[in-house]
């Protein structure tokens, strides 16, 4: 805002600046923080949800392709019950940090549930993002999660679905991914 002042009796301009770079930082900080999961850094269901919805937009307007992987830790319970919260929370910690450093760049990682997890990937056809998930699923496998004096594995379940022209929603394809996770038990 620029105001003409009178200063020793000269009309001069004085303009006020204020410098915002603090309050964007903060309100971008906040919506990052309202899109993701504390404990991994993934992101939430909610933004898992609005990010798959823009994909299903995409794929109807273009047919540009894209899948998801679901995965969902067996047992999660019993390793809760023999190793405590802390246990459990090591795994779903380290299984994600482990997942994010696969993950390029176009890909999102999101915690969508307690012990359920989904990779949205852009631009991937559903064969190699079956090839995709089984690495994983191996990489999970062969973890080796240490607690006090205690060292263990965990194994997951996976499903894997992409966009189909007859999808009328993203919902369509959660649906497939659910039922393949199913059937993978
Ligand atoms: N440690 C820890 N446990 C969690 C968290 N969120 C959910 N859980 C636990 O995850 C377990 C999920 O239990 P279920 O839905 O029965 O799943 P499950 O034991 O893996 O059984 P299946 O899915 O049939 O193999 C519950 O015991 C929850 O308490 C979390 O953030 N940390």
């Amino acid at each position: 805002m620029i105001n003409i002042i009178t200063l020793d009796g000269e009309r001069v301009a004085m303009a006020l600046l204020r410098d915002v770079t603090y309050q964007r930082e903060l309100e971008d900080r906040l919506t990052l923080e309202s899109l993701t999961d504390e404990m991994t850094g993934f992101y939430n269901r909610k933004h898992f949800n609005a990010r798959l919805e823009a994909q299903h937009s995409g794929f109807v307007r273009s047919g540009l392709p894209t899948s998801v992987i679901m995965f969902d830790f067996d047992h999660f319970k019993r390793i809760n019950d023999q190793y405590g919260h802390a246990g459990g929370d090591l795994v779903l910690i380290n299984a994600a940090r482990m997942v994010q450093k696969e993950l390029r760049p176009l890909d999102v990682g999101c915690r969508i549930g307690g012990e359920e997890f989904a990779i949205i990937l852009p631009n991937t056809q559903l064969h190699s993002a079956v090839a995709f998930a089984e690495r994983i699923r191996q990489l999970i496998e062969t973890m080796e999660f240490t607690l006090d004096d205690f060292s263990f594995h965990a194994t997951v379940t996976m499903g894997v679905a992409s966009f189909a022209s007859t999808d009328t929603s993203y919902d369509s394809l959660m649906k497939r991914a659910d039922e393949a996770l199913y059937v993978a038990r």
